[in-house]
Protein backbone atom coordinates (compact mmCIF):
# COMPACT_ATOMS: atom_id res chain seq x y z
CA UNK A 1 0.00 0.00 0.00
CA UNK A 2 1.24 3.49 -0.87
CA UNK A 3 1.13 6.40 0.95
CA UNK A 4 -1.25 8.97 0.14
CA UNK A 5 1.31 11.29 -0.30
CA UNK A 6 3.35 9.84 -3.02
CA UNK A 7 0.24 9.01 -5.40
CA UNK A 8 -0.82 11.07 -8.33
CA UNK A 9 -3.90 10.12 -10.52
CA UNK A 10 -4.33 12.16 -13.74
CA UNK A 11 -5.98 11.72 -17.23
CA UNK A 12 -4.58 13.52 -20.38
CA UNK A 13 -7.31 16.02 -21.87
CA UNK A 14 -6.57 16.93 -25.58
CA UNK A 15 -8.20 17.08 -28.64
CA UNK A 16 -7.80 14.19 -31.65
CA UNK A 17 -4.60 13.90 -32.83
CA UNK A 18 -2.96 16.89 -30.66
CA UNK A 19 -0.42 14.03 -29.21
CA UNK A 20 -2.13 12.39 -26.02
CA UNK A 21 -0.86 9.16 -26.75
CA UNK A 22 2.53 9.92 -27.93
CA UNK A 23 3.11 11.78 -24.69
CA UNK A 24 1.48 8.38 -23.13
CA UNK A 25 4.20 6.12 -24.10
CA UNK A 26 6.56 8.46 -23.44
CA UNK A 27 6.14 9.10 -19.91
CA UNK A 28 5.78 5.38 -19.42
CA UNK A 29 9.54 5.21 -21.60
CA UNK A 30 11.27 8.16 -19.61
CA UNK A 31 10.09 6.29 -16.03
CA UNK A 32 10.95 2.90 -17.47
CA UNK A 33 7.96 1.19 -16.61
CA UNK A 34 8.23 -0.86 -19.93
CA UNK A 35 11.54 -2.15 -21.15
CA UNK A 36 12.90 -0.30 -24.55
CA UNK A 37 12.87 -3.39 -26.34
CA UNK A 38 8.58 -3.98 -25.73
CA UNK A 39 8.29 -0.36 -26.36
CA UNK A 40 5.18 -0.30 -29.36
CA UNK A 41 4.35 2.48 -30.43
CA UNK A 42 0.59 3.91 -28.83
CA UNK A 43 1.29 1.51 -25.78
CA UNK A 44 -1.95 2.69 -24.41
CA UNK A 45 -3.97 2.16 -27.46
CA UNK A 46 -4.23 -1.63 -27.47
CA UNK A 47 -7.10 -2.92 -29.93
CA UNK A 48 -5.08 -3.29 -33.58
CA UNK A 49 -8.27 -1.18 -35.18
CA UNK A 50 -7.45 1.62 -32.25
CA UNK A 51 -3.75 1.44 -34.02
CA UNK A 52 -4.87 1.55 -37.14
CA UNK A 53 -7.15 4.61 -36.86
CA UNK A 54 -5.14 5.80 -34.30
CA UNK A 55 -8.19 6.20 -32.29
CA UNK A 56 -7.93 5.26 -28.60
CA UNK A 57 -11.30 3.52 -28.11
CA UNK A 58 -11.26 1.94 -24.76
CA UNK A 59 -10.24 3.85 -21.66
CA UNK A 60 -7.04 2.62 -20.47
CA UNK A 61 -5.03 2.78 -17.80
CA UNK A 62 -1.38 2.45 -16.61
CA UNK A 63 0.87 2.67 -13.26
CA UNK A 64 4.03 4.35 -13.71
CA UNK A 65 6.80 4.52 -10.32
CA UNK A 66 8.29 8.05 -10.47
CA UNK A 67 11.39 9.10 -8.40
CA UNK A 68 11.27 12.69 -8.47
CA UNK A 69 13.57 15.47 -8.08
CA UNK A 70 12.96 15.57 -3.97
CA UNK A 71 14.42 12.51 -3.69
CA UNK A 72 11.02 10.27 -3.11
CA UNK A 73 9.18 7.96 -5.36
CA UNK A 74 6.16 8.15 -6.59
CA UNK A 75 3.30 6.23 -7.88
CA UNK A 76 1.59 7.92 -11.16
CA UNK A 77 -1.72 5.90 -11.81
CA UNK A 78 -2.76 7.53 -15.61
CA UNK A 79 -6.29 7.01 -16.54
CA UNK A 80 -6.03 7.48 -20.81
CA UNK A 81 -9.02 8.98 -21.98
CA UNK A 82 -10.52 8.62 -25.46
CA UNK A 83 -10.87 12.26 -27.52
CA UNK A 84 -13.96 11.74 -29.67
CA UNK A 85 -17.23 12.98 -29.10
CA UNK A 86 -18.96 9.68 -29.21
CA UNK A 87 -16.91 8.73 -26.22
CA UNK A 88 -17.27 12.02 -24.13
CA UNK A 89 -19.28 9.63 -21.66
CA UNK A 90 -16.26 7.58 -21.23
CA UNK A 91 -14.53 10.73 -20.90
CA UNK A 92 -16.36 11.61 -17.91
CA UNK A 93 -16.41 8.56 -15.99
CA UNK A 94 -13.02 8.26 -15.98
CA UNK A 95 -12.84 11.98 -14.77
CA UNK A 96 -13.95 11.04 -12.03
CA UNK A 97 -11.60 8.76 -10.46
CA UNK A 98 -8.67 10.81 -10.88
CA UNK A 99 -7.75 14.28 -9.04
CA UNK A 100 -5.85 16.52 -12.11
CA UNK A 101 -5.23 16.47 -15.50
CA UNK A 102 -2.35 17.45 -18.01
CA UNK A 103 -4.53 19.51 -20.86
CA UNK A 104 -2.38 19.06 -24.22
CA UNK A 105 -2.79 21.90 -26.65
CA UNK A 106 -1.00 21.22 -30.60
CA UNK A 107 1.02 24.36 -30.20
CA UNK A 108 0.05 24.76 -34.09
CA UNK A 109 -3.37 24.34 -34.31
CA UNK A 110 -4.54 25.80 -30.40
CA UNK A 111 -7.71 25.08 -28.81
CA UNK A 112 -10.00 23.29 -30.92
CA UNK A 113 -13.73 22.12 -29.90
CA UNK A 114 -12.78 18.96 -28.46
CA UNK A 115 -10.64 20.71 -26.08
CA UNK A 116 -12.92 22.63 -24.99
CA UNK A 117 -15.87 19.76 -23.73
CA UNK A 118 -12.89 17.99 -22.58
CA UNK A 119 -11.54 20.52 -20.10
CA UNK A 120 -14.92 21.48 -19.11
CA UNK A 121 -15.38 17.97 -17.98
CA UNK A 122 -12.17 17.94 -16.30
CA UNK A 123 -12.93 20.85 -14.87
CA UNK A 124 -16.48 19.91 -13.67
CA UNK A 125 -15.09 16.94 -11.82
CA UNK A 126 -12.58 19.69 -9.54
CA UNK A 127 -9.66 18.33 -11.25
CA UNK A 128 -6.18 20.63 -10.93
CA UNK A 129 -5.31 21.41 -14.25
CA UNK A 130 -1.70 21.66 -15.41
CA UNK A 131 -1.63 23.46 -19.46
CA UNK A 132 0.72 21.33 -21.69
CA UNK A 133 1.92 22.82 -24.89
CA UNK A 134 2.84 19.86 -27.51
CA UNK A 135 4.49 19.73 -31.23
CA UNK A 136 7.02 22.77 -30.26
CA UNK A 137 9.15 21.18 -32.54
CA UNK A 138 7.10 22.22 -35.41
CA UNK A 139 8.38 25.34 -37.38
CA UNK A 140 3.99 26.45 -37.32
CA UNK A 141 4.15 26.06 -33.52
CA UNK A 142 3.09 29.52 -31.62
CA UNK A 143 3.73 28.61 -27.68
CA UNK A 144 2.98 32.10 -26.97
CA UNK A 145 0.00 32.78 -28.88
CA UNK A 146 -1.52 29.25 -28.27
CA UNK A 147 -1.21 30.45 -24.29
CA UNK A 148 -2.81 33.63 -24.60
CA UNK A 149 -5.35 31.72 -26.37
CA UNK A 150 -5.84 29.14 -23.62
CA UNK A 151 -6.20 31.86 -21.24
CA UNK A 152 -8.70 33.83 -23.26
CA UNK A 153 -11.00 30.87 -24.07
CA UNK A 154 -10.64 28.45 -21.45
CA UNK A 155 -9.55 31.30 -18.54
CA UNK A 156 -6.74 28.98 -17.53
CA UNK A 157 -4.03 30.86 -16.50
CA UNK A 158 -1.32 29.34 -19.22
CA UNK A 159 2.14 31.63 -18.32
CA UNK A 160 3.68 28.20 -16.64
CA UNK A 161 3.04 26.10 -19.33
CA UNK A 162 4.83 22.93 -19.76
CA UNK A 163 6.55 23.41 -23.58
CA UNK A 164 7.12 19.58 -24.87
CA UNK A 165 7.62 17.87 -28.26
CA UNK A 166 6.11 14.46 -27.38
CA UNK A 167 7.90 13.49 -30.26
CA UNK A 168 11.55 13.92 -29.53
CA UNK A 169 11.05 13.64 -25.87
CA UNK A 170 11.91 17.40 -25.38
CA UNK A 171 10.15 18.95 -22.03
CA UNK A 172 8.92 15.75 -20.85
CA UNK A 173 10.76 15.54 -17.87
CA UNK A 174 9.34 18.74 -16.61
CA UNK A 175 6.32 17.07 -17.34
CA UNK A 176 6.69 14.17 -14.94
CA UNK A 177 7.92 16.86 -12.27
CA UNK A 178 4.83 19.11 -12.98
CA UNK A 179 2.75 16.10 -12.23
CA UNK A 180 4.22 15.53 -8.80
CA UNK A 181 4.58 19.37 -7.56
CA UNK A 182 1.36 20.93 -9.47
CA UNK A 183 -1.12 18.16 -8.77
CA UNK A 184 -2.68 16.88 -5.58
CA UNK A 185 -2.64 13.99 -3.87
CA UNK A 186 -5.86 11.67 -3.07
CA UNK A 187 -7.66 12.02 -0.11
CA UNK A 188 -9.17 9.21 1.64
CA UNK A 189 -9.02 6.99 5.28
CA UNK A 190 -7.95 3.91 5.27
CA UNK A 191 -9.78 2.94 8.50
CA UNK A 192 -12.79 3.98 6.87
CA UNK A 193 -15.42 0.78 5.08
CA UNK A 194 -14.13 0.03 1.67
CA UNK A 195 -15.66 2.20 -0.27
CA UNK A 196 -14.33 2.32 -4.61
CA UNK A 197 -15.40 3.13 -7.42
CA UNK A 198 -15.99 0.79 -10.57
CA UNK A 199 -14.71 2.65 -13.71
CA UNK A 200 -14.38 0.57 -15.87
CA UNK A 201 -14.79 -3.24 -17.01
CA UNK A 202 -14.30 -4.96 -20.02
CA UNK A 203 -14.10 -8.73 -21.31
CA UNK A 204 -10.99 -10.59 -21.38
CA UNK A 205 -10.45 -14.18 -23.12
CA UNK A 206 -8.91 -15.70 -20.21
CA UNK A 207 -10.03 -13.71 -17.55
CA UNK A 208 -13.42 -13.25 -17.86
CA UNK A 209 -14.90 -9.83 -16.46
CA UNK A 210 -11.90 -7.61 -15.31
CA UNK A 211 -13.06 -4.78 -13.49
CA UNK A 212 -10.85 -1.31 -12.98
CA UNK A 213 -11.79 0.28 -9.36
CA UNK A 214 -10.54 3.47 -7.67
CA UNK A 215 -10.60 3.12 -4.01
CA UNK A 216 -11.86 6.10 -2.09
CA UNK A 217 -11.63 4.61 1.20
CA UNK A 218 -10.93 1.42 3.24
CA UNK A 219 -8.84 -1.28 2.04
CA UNK A 220 -8.96 -4.20 -0.91
CA UNK A 221 -7.78 -7.35 -0.79
CA UNK A 222 -7.78 -11.05 -2.63
CA UNK A 223 -10.20 -13.11 -1.26
CA UNK A 224 -12.01 -10.17 0.41
CA UNK A 225 -16.19 -10.58 -0.40
CA UNK A 226 -17.26 -7.76 -1.96
CA UNK A 227 -20.65 -5.69 -2.76
CA UNK A 228 -21.83 -4.09 -6.19
CA UNK A 229 -24.27 -1.35 -4.44
CA UNK A 230 -26.36 -1.06 -7.10
CA UNK A 231 -27.00 -4.53 -8.47
CA UNK A 232 -26.45 -6.26 -4.58
CA UNK A 233 -24.84 -9.19 -6.13
CA UNK A 234 -21.54 -10.46 -3.93
CA UNK A 235 -18.51 -11.61 -5.82
CA UNK A 236 -15.05 -13.20 -4.27
CA UNK A 237 -12.35 -11.40 -5.51
CA UNK A 238 -9.64 -13.95 -6.98
CA UNK A 239 -7.13 -11.91 -8.53
CA UNK A 240 -6.05 -8.36 -7.31
CA UNK A 241 -3.38 -6.28 -9.70
CA UNK A 242 -2.11 -3.20 -11.40
CA UNK A 243 -1.49 -2.10 -14.65
CA UNK A 244 1.81 -1.19 -15.82
CA UNK A 245 0.49 -1.87 -18.02
CA UNK A 246 0.31 -5.52 -18.30
CA UNK A 247 -1.26 -7.33 -14.91
CA UNK A 248 0.67 -7.24 -11.58
CA UNK A 249 -0.76 -8.74 -9.00
CA UNK A 250 -1.17 -7.16 -5.43
CA UNK A 251 -1.66 -8.10 -1.66
CA UNK A 252 -3.85 -5.18 -1.27
CA UNK A 253 -5.08 -1.79 -2.92
CA UNK A 254 -5.64 1.08 -0.21
CA UNK A 255 -6.80 4.69 -0.43
CA UNK A 256 -5.75 6.40 -3.67
CA UNK A 257 -5.05 3.84 -5.70
CA UNK A 258 -6.20 2.27 -8.91
CA UNK A 259 -6.23 -0.98 -9.75
CA UNK A 260 -8.35 -3.72 -11.50
CA UNK A 261 -9.58 -7.29 -9.85
CA UNK A 262 -11.26 -10.47 -11.30
CA UNK A 263 -14.21 -12.36 -9.50
CA UNK A 264 -16.17 -15.14 -11.81
CA UNK A 265 -18.19 -12.26 -12.71
CA UNK A 266 -20.29 -13.84 -16.16
CA UNK A 267 -20.94 -10.67 -17.96
CA UNK A 268 -19.71 -7.13 -18.35
CA UNK A 269 -23.59 -5.94 -17.92
CA UNK A 270 -23.50 -6.84 -14.32
CA UNK A 271 -20.83 -4.63 -13.48
CA UNK A 272 -22.06 -1.10 -13.82
CA UNK A 273 -19.83 1.79 -14.64
CA UNK A 274 -20.12 4.46 -11.35
CA UNK A 275 -21.09 1.80 -8.77
CA UNK A 276 -19.80 1.77 -5.79
CA UNK A 277 -17.63 -1.43 -4.47
CA UNK A 278 -17.94 -2.50 -0.59
CA UNK A 279 -16.91 -5.10 1.44
CA UNK A 280 -20.29 -7.46 1.80
CA UNK A 281 -19.81 -7.31 5.87
CA UNK A 282 -19.23 -3.73 7.17
CA UNK A 283 -19.76 -2.54 4.41
CA UNK A 284 -20.67 2.07 3.64
CA UNK A 285 -24.10 2.68 3.91
CA UNK A 286 -23.86 5.86 1.63
CA UNK A 287 -22.85 5.10 -2.38
CA UNK A 288 -20.60 7.49 -4.28
CA UNK A 289 -22.75 10.03 -6.58
CA UNK A 290 -23.91 8.04 -9.82
CA UNK A 291 -22.41 8.47 -13.13
CA UNK A 292 -24.34 9.32 -16.38
CA UNK A 293 -25.37 6.04 -17.96
CA UNK A 294 -24.40 5.56 -21.19
CA UNK A 295 -27.62 6.30 -23.66
CA UNK A 296 -27.19 5.01 -27.39
CA UNK A 297 -28.38 7.87 -29.48
CA UNK A 298 -27.73 6.39 -33.02
CA UNK A 299 -29.77 2.97 -34.29
CA UNK A 300 -29.43 1.21 -37.31
CA UNK A 301 -29.67 -2.47 -38.38
CA UNK A 302 -27.11 -5.27 -38.95
CA UNK A 303 -27.69 -7.88 -40.76
CA UNK A 304 -25.37 -10.57 -42.76
CA UNK A 305 -25.27 -10.53 -46.67
CA UNK A 306 -25.36 -14.15 -46.54
CA UNK A 307 -28.13 -15.44 -44.50
CA UNK A 308 -26.62 -18.55 -43.75
CA UNK A 309 -23.98 -16.10 -41.46
CA UNK A 310 -26.90 -15.77 -39.16
CA UNK A 311 -25.82 -17.54 -36.15
CA UNK A 312 -22.11 -16.49 -36.75
CA UNK A 313 -23.51 -12.80 -36.18
CA UNK A 314 -24.99 -13.72 -33.25
CA UNK A 315 -21.96 -15.22 -31.80
CA UNK A 316 -19.80 -12.37 -32.65
CA UNK A 317 -22.24 -9.69 -31.43
CA UNK A 318 -22.52 -11.33 -27.82
CA UNK A 319 -18.70 -11.18 -27.74
CA UNK A 320 -18.49 -7.73 -28.69
CA UNK A 321 -20.88 -6.56 -26.41
CA UNK A 322 -19.68 -8.56 -23.64
CA UNK A 323 -16.50 -6.09 -23.82
CA UNK A 324 -18.67 -2.77 -24.30
CA UNK A 325 -21.47 -2.46 -22.02
CA UNK A 326 -22.63 1.02 -24.53
CA UNK A 327 -23.19 -0.54 -27.14
CA UNK A 328 -26.99 -2.58 -27.03
CA UNK A 329 -28.84 -5.14 -29.44
CA UNK A 330 -31.89 -6.36 -30.04
CA UNK A 331 -33.01 -9.22 -32.38
CA UNK A 332 -34.27 -7.66 -35.59
CA UNK A 333 -36.21 -9.52 -38.52
CA UNK A 334 -36.87 -7.29 -41.78
CA UNK A 335 -38.71 -8.49 -44.87
CA UNK A 336 -36.32 -7.21 -47.28
CA UNK A 337 -32.99 -8.32 -45.14
CA UNK A 338 -34.25 -11.64 -42.87
CA UNK A 339 -32.91 -11.99 -39.64
CA UNK A 340 -30.83 -9.74 -38.25
CA UNK A 341 -29.76 -7.30 -35.01
CA UNK A 342 -30.83 -3.51 -34.37
CA UNK A 343 -28.24 -2.02 -32.62
CA UNK A 344 -27.44 1.22 -30.36
CA UNK A 345 -24.58 3.17 -30.44
CA UNK A 346 -22.43 6.30 -28.57
CA UNK A 347 -22.61 7.97 -31.92
CA UNK A 348 -21.43 7.22 -35.83
CA UNK A 349 -18.04 6.14 -34.86
CA UNK A 350 -18.80 3.79 -32.60
CA UNK A 351 -21.27 2.36 -35.21
CA UNK A 352 -18.19 2.48 -37.94
CA UNK A 353 -15.85 0.52 -35.14
CA UNK A 354 -18.31 -2.31 -34.27
CA UNK A 355 -19.30 -2.77 -38.10
CA UNK A 356 -15.55 -3.12 -39.23
CA UNK A 357 -14.67 -4.99 -36.03
CA UNK A 358 -17.54 -7.67 -37.01
CA UNK A 359 -16.76 -7.51 -40.40
CA UNK A 360 -13.14 -7.79 -39.89
CA UNK A 361 -12.27 -9.93 -36.69
CA UNK A 362 -15.23 -11.70 -37.64
CA UNK A 363 -15.09 -12.10 -41.14
CA UNK A 364 -18.79 -11.38 -41.47
CA UNK A 365 -20.21 -9.72 -44.55
CA UNK A 366 -22.82 -6.81 -43.43
CA UNK A 367 -25.53 -4.91 -44.49
CA UNK A 368 -26.20 -1.55 -42.74
CA UNK A 369 -29.25 0.19 -42.81
CA UNK A 370 -29.83 3.92 -42.50
CA UNK A 371 -28.95 4.95 -38.89
CA UNK A 372 -31.58 6.46 -36.81
CA UNK A 373 -32.01 8.62 -34.39
CA UNK A 374 -34.24 7.86 -31.49
CA UNK A 375 -37.93 9.84 -32.30
CA UNK A 376 -40.83 9.94 -29.30
CA UNK A 377 -44.26 9.62 -30.46
CA UNK A 378 -46.51 10.84 -28.94
CA UNK A 379 -50.07 9.05 -29.23
CA UNK A 380 -53.46 10.07 -28.88
CA UNK A 381 -53.99 8.41 -26.18
CA UNK A 382 -51.87 10.37 -24.37
CA UNK A 383 -48.60 7.33 -23.81
CA UNK A 384 -45.59 7.89 -25.58
CA UNK A 385 -43.35 5.34 -27.44
CA UNK A 386 -40.01 5.61 -28.44
CA UNK A 387 -39.35 4.90 -32.42
CA UNK A 388 -35.62 3.29 -32.93
CA UNK A 389 -36.65 2.19 -36.24
CA UNK A 390 -38.51 4.07 -38.53
CA UNK A 391 -39.65 0.67 -40.43
CA UNK A 392 -41.64 0.49 -36.84
CA UNK A 393 -43.57 3.78 -37.42
CA UNK A 394 -47.47 2.99 -36.61
CA UNK A 395 -50.41 4.44 -38.42
CA UNK A 396 -50.81 8.01 -38.31
CA UNK A 397 -54.21 8.26 -37.16
CA UNK A 398 -52.86 7.03 -33.81
CA UNK A 399 -49.93 9.18 -33.77
CA UNK A 400 -50.68 12.50 -32.04
CA UNK A 401 -47.29 14.32 -32.78
CA UNK A 402 -43.42 13.83 -33.14
CA UNK A 403 -40.06 14.87 -30.93
CA UNK A 404 -36.99 14.06 -32.00
CA UNK A 405 -33.37 15.09 -30.14
CA UNK A 406 -31.96 18.59 -30.36
CA UNK A 407 -28.23 19.04 -29.71
CA UNK A 408 -26.54 22.13 -28.98
CA UNK A 409 -23.39 21.94 -31.41
CA UNK A 410 -19.79 24.02 -31.04
CA UNK A 411 -17.53 24.46 -34.11
CA UNK A 412 -14.73 26.42 -34.23
CA UNK A 413 -13.47 27.30 -37.64
CA UNK A 414 -10.98 29.32 -39.09
CA UNK A 415 -12.85 32.87 -40.36
CA UNK A 416 -12.42 31.88 -43.96
CA UNK A 417 -14.53 28.81 -43.90
CA UNK A 418 -16.94 30.56 -41.47
CA UNK A 419 -19.73 31.19 -44.51
CA UNK A 420 -19.35 27.48 -45.66
CA UNK A 421 -19.97 26.17 -41.83
CA UNK A 422 -23.38 28.39 -41.53
CA UNK A 423 -24.86 27.33 -44.72
CA UNK A 424 -23.99 23.64 -44.12
CA UNK A 425 -25.73 24.18 -40.40
CA UNK A 426 -28.36 26.29 -41.72
CA UNK A 427 -29.52 23.15 -44.58
CA UNK A 428 -29.60 21.02 -41.65
CA UNK A 429 -32.26 22.84 -40.45
CA UNK A 430 -30.15 24.28 -37.48
CA UNK A 431 -30.69 27.38 -35.55
CA UNK A 432 -27.72 29.68 -34.21
CA UNK A 433 -27.37 30.33 -31.05
CA UNK A 434 -23.86 32.05 -30.47
CA UNK A 435 -20.86 33.22 -32.55
CA UNK A 436 -17.36 34.39 -31.24
CA UNK A 437 -13.75 35.30 -32.33
CA UNK A 438 -10.97 33.60 -30.86
CA UNK A 439 -8.47 35.47 -32.98
CA UNK A 440 -8.79 34.30 -36.38
CA UNK A 441 -10.62 31.58 -35.37
CA UNK A 442 -14.62 31.07 -34.91
CA UNK A 443 -16.76 29.66 -32.71
CA UNK A 444 -20.14 29.16 -33.46
CA UNK A 445 -22.95 27.44 -31.40
CA UNK A 446 -26.04 25.78 -33.29
CA UNK A 447 -28.68 24.17 -32.17
CA UNK A 448 -29.48 21.35 -34.78
CA UNK A 449 -31.10 18.00 -34.62
CA UNK A 450 -29.58 14.78 -34.35
CA UNK A 451 -31.16 13.09 -36.82
CA UNK A 452 -29.45 15.81 -39.31
CA UNK A 453 -26.29 14.70 -38.01
CA UNK A 454 -25.51 11.19 -37.67
CA UNK A 455 -25.16 10.32 -40.96
CA UNK A 456 -22.49 12.85 -42.88
CA UNK A 457 -22.16 15.37 -40.72
CA UNK A 458 -18.78 15.23 -39.60
CA UNK A 459 -17.69 14.51 -43.26
CA UNK A 460 -19.23 17.66 -45.00
CA UNK A 461 -17.56 19.84 -42.45
CA UNK A 462 -14.60 18.25 -42.78
CA UNK A 463 -14.73 18.46 -46.83
CA UNK A 464 -16.22 22.25 -46.51
CA UNK A 465 -13.46 23.41 -44.47
CA UNK A 466 -10.73 21.20 -46.11
CA UNK A 467 -10.27 19.46 -42.42
CA UNK A 468 -9.70 22.81 -40.46
CA UNK A 469 -13.07 22.84 -37.91
CA UNK A 470 -13.36 20.89 -35.00
CA UNK A 471 -16.77 19.93 -33.74
CA UNK A 472 -18.35 18.63 -30.34
CA UNK A 473 -21.52 18.25 -29.34
CA UNK A 474 -24.04 17.36 -26.39
CA UNK A 475 -27.59 16.25 -26.50
CA UNK A 476 -29.54 19.18 -25.40
CA UNK A 477 -33.57 18.28 -25.27
CA UNK A 478 -36.00 16.65 -27.37
CA UNK A 479 -38.42 19.11 -29.49
CA UNK A 480 -41.99 18.34 -31.57
CA UNK A 481 -40.82 19.25 -35.56
CA UNK A 482 -43.03 17.96 -38.65
CA UNK A 483 -41.88 14.61 -39.34
CA UNK A 484 -42.49 12.34 -41.43
CA UNK A 485 -42.00 8.62 -42.13
CA UNK A 486 -40.56 8.29 -46.44
CA UNK A 487 -40.53 4.57 -48.04
CA UNK A 488 -38.39 3.63 -50.48
CA UNK A 489 -40.06 1.42 -53.03
CA UNK A 490 -37.74 -0.76 -55.72
CA UNK A 491 -40.16 -2.02 -58.36
CA UNK A 492 -43.40 -1.26 -56.33
CA UNK A 493 -41.44 -3.23 -53.28
CA UNK A 494 -41.16 -1.38 -49.67
CA UNK A 495 -37.84 -1.28 -49.10
CA UNK A 496 -37.74 -1.25 -45.21
CA UNK A 497 -34.12 -1.28 -44.41
CA UNK A 498 -33.86 2.44 -46.53
CA UNK A 499 -37.14 4.01 -44.74
CA UNK A 500 -36.19 6.95 -43.05
CA UNK A 501 -37.66 9.72 -40.83
CA UNK A 502 -37.37 13.23 -42.56
CA UNK A 503 -38.55 16.48 -42.20
CA UNK A 504 -42.01 17.44 -43.91
CA UNK A 505 -40.23 20.75 -45.83
CA UNK A 506 -37.26 18.60 -46.62
CA UNK A 507 -38.91 15.50 -47.99
CA UNK A 508 -39.31 16.16 -51.74
CA UNK A 509 -35.68 16.98 -51.86
CA UNK A 510 -34.30 14.11 -49.98
CA UNK A 511 -36.63 11.63 -51.91
CA UNK A 512 -35.34 12.66 -55.11
CA UNK A 513 -31.75 12.55 -54.24
CA UNK A 514 -32.52 9.19 -52.65
CA UNK A 515 -33.93 7.71 -56.26
CA UNK A 516 -31.72 9.54 -58.42
CA UNK A 517 -28.68 7.85 -56.16
CA UNK A 518 -30.55 4.63 -56.18
CA UNK A 519 -31.17 4.90 -59.96
CA UNK A 520 -27.35 4.76 -60.33
CA UNK A 521 -26.41 2.14 -57.39
CA UNK A 522 -28.72 -0.62 -58.59
CA UNK A 523 -27.79 -2.29 -61.85
CA UNK A 524 -29.91 -2.66 -64.71
CA UNK A 525 -32.21 -6.12 -64.68
CA UNK A 526 -33.65 -7.16 -67.91
CA UNK A 527 -36.70 -5.60 -66.94
CA UNK A 528 -37.75 -1.94 -66.31
CA UNK A 529 -37.30 -1.28 -62.08
CA UNK A 530 -39.54 1.95 -61.15
CA UNK A 531 -37.98 3.62 -57.84
CA UNK A 532 -40.15 5.74 -55.87
CA UNK A 533 -40.05 7.65 -53.09
CA UNK A 534 -43.16 8.36 -51.08
CA UNK A 535 -44.87 9.47 -48.04
CA UNK A 536 -47.85 7.28 -47.16
CA UNK A 537 -49.22 6.29 -50.58
CA UNK A 538 -48.17 9.91 -51.93
CA UNK A 539 -45.55 9.08 -54.08
CA UNK A 540 -43.03 12.57 -53.92
CA UNK A 541 -40.24 11.40 -55.93
CA UNK A 542 -39.65 8.79 -58.72
CA UNK A 543 -36.73 7.33 -61.36
CA UNK A 544 -37.07 4.63 -63.76
CA UNK A 545 -34.12 2.37 -64.51
CA UNK A 546 -34.56 1.30 -68.02
CA UNK A 547 -33.88 -2.77 -68.73
CA UNK A 548 -30.50 -4.44 -70.06
CA UNK A 549 -29.89 -5.75 -73.31
CA UNK A 550 -26.65 -6.56 -73.75
CA UNK A 551 -24.90 -9.59 -72.61
CA UNK A 552 -21.59 -9.06 -70.31
CA UNK A 553 -19.89 -12.08 -72.17
CA UNK A 554 -21.39 -10.93 -76.16
CA UNK A 555 -17.95 -9.00 -76.11
CA UNK A 556 -16.00 -11.88 -76.13
CA UNK A 557 -16.95 -13.40 -79.48
CA UNK A 558 -17.28 -17.20 -77.91
CA UNK A 559 -13.35 -17.27 -78.84
CA UNK A 560 -11.85 -16.96 -75.79
CA UNK A 561 -13.47 -19.44 -73.12
CA UNK A 562 -11.18 -18.60 -69.95
CA UNK A 563 -11.93 -14.82 -70.14
CA UNK A 564 -15.39 -15.62 -70.42
CA UNK A 565 -15.42 -17.94 -67.30
CA UNK A 566 -13.74 -15.19 -65.23
CA UNK A 567 -15.94 -12.73 -66.56
CA UNK A 568 -19.01 -14.85 -64.91
CA UNK A 569 -16.93 -15.69 -62.00
CA UNK A 570 -16.60 -11.58 -61.25
CA UNK A 571 -20.32 -11.59 -61.53
CA UNK A 572 -21.12 -13.91 -59.10
CA UNK A 573 -18.58 -12.91 -56.77
CA UNK A 574 -20.41 -9.25 -57.12
CA UNK A 575 -23.80 -11.19 -56.51
CA UNK A 576 -22.45 -12.51 -52.83
CA UNK A 577 -22.77 -8.43 -51.95
CA UNK A 578 -26.19 -8.65 -53.61
CA UNK A 579 -29.64 -8.90 -51.45
CA UNK A 580 -32.18 -9.69 -53.65
CA UNK A 581 -35.49 -7.83 -53.09
CA UNK A 582 -38.46 -9.22 -54.96
CA UNK A 583 -37.17 -10.00 -58.35
CA UNK A 584 -34.80 -6.89 -58.10
CA UNK A 585 -30.82 -7.44 -56.70
CA UNK A 586 -29.83 -4.42 -54.93
CA UNK A 587 -25.69 -4.29 -53.88
CA UNK A 588 -24.57 -3.78 -50.21
CA UNK A 589 -22.83 -0.52 -51.35
CA UNK A 590 -26.27 1.03 -51.97
CA UNK A 591 -27.50 0.81 -48.61
CA UNK A 592 -24.65 3.39 -47.36
CA UNK A 593 -24.01 5.59 -50.56
CA UNK A 594 -28.12 6.21 -51.35
CA UNK A 595 -28.26 7.88 -47.88
CA UNK A 596 -25.45 10.38 -48.08
CA UNK A 597 -26.60 13.62 -49.13
CA UNK A 598 -24.58 16.47 -50.99
CA UNK A 599 -25.79 19.07 -48.97
N1 LIG B 1 5.87 17.05 -34.82
C1 LIG B 1 5.29 16.47 -33.78
N2 LIG B 1 4.33 15.56 -33.98
C2 LIG B 1 3.78 14.97 -32.90
C3 LIG B 1 4.17 15.30 -31.57
N3 LIG B 1 3.42 14.57 -30.72
C4 LIG B 1 2.59 13.82 -31.47
N4 LIG B 1 2.81 14.05 -32.78
C5 LIG B 1 2.13 13.43 -33.92
O1 LIG B 1 0.77 13.83 -33.94
C6 LIG B 1 -0.08 12.77 -34.36
C7 LIG B 1 -1.17 12.50 -33.32
O2 LIG B 1 -0.58 12.03 -32.13
P1 LIG B 1 -1.35 11.04 -31.14
O3 LIG B 1 -0.49 10.88 -29.96
O4 LIG B 1 -1.79 9.83 -31.85
O5 LIG B 1 -2.61 11.94 -30.83
P2 LIG B 1 -3.79 11.66 -29.84
O6 LIG B 1 -4.19 12.95 -29.28
O7 LIG B 1 -3.41 10.57 -28.91
O8 LIG B 1 -4.90 11.14 -30.79
P3 LIG B 1 -6.10 10.20 -30.40
O9 LIG B 1 -5.58 9.05 -29.57
O10 LIG B 1 -6.57 9.73 -31.73
O11 LIG B 1 -7.05 11.06 -29.66
C8 LIG B 1 0.83 11.57 -34.58
O12 LIG B 1 1.09 11.49 -35.95
C9 LIG B 1 2.08 11.92 -33.79
O13 LIG B 1 3.23 11.33 -34.34
C10 LIG B 1 5.20 16.28 -31.41
O14 LIG B 1 5.63 16.65 -30.32
N5 LIG B 1 5.71 16.83 -32.55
Amino acid sequence: MTQLDLIRNFSIVAHIDHGKSTLADRLIQMTGTVAARDMKAQMLDSMDIERERGITIKANTVRIEYPAKDGKTYILNLIDTPGHVDFAYEVSRSMRAVEGSLLVVDASQGVEAQTLANVYQALDAGHEIVPVLNKIDLPAAEPDRIRQQIEDVIGLDASDAVLISAKSGLGIPEVLEAIVTRLPPPKGDRDAPLKAMLVDSWYDAYLGVVVMVRIMDGVMKKGDRVRMMQTNAVYGIDKLAVLKPEMRDIAELGPGEIGIFTASIKQVRDTRVGDTITHERKGCTEALPGFKPAQPVVFCGLFPVDANEFENLRDAIEKLSLNDASFSTEMETSAALGFGFRCGFLGLLHLEVIRDRLEREYDIDLITTAPSVVFKLHMKDGTVQDLHNPADMPDLTYVDHIEEPRIKATIMVPDDYLGDVLKLCQDRRGIQMDLSYAGSRAMVVYDLPLAEVVFDFYDRLKSVTQGYASFDYTISEYREDFLVKMSILVNEEPVDALSMMVHRDRAEARGRAMVEKLKDLIPRHMFKIPIQAAIGARVIARETLSAMRKDVTAKCYGGDASRKKKLLEKQKAGKKRMRQFGKVEIPQEAFISALKMDS
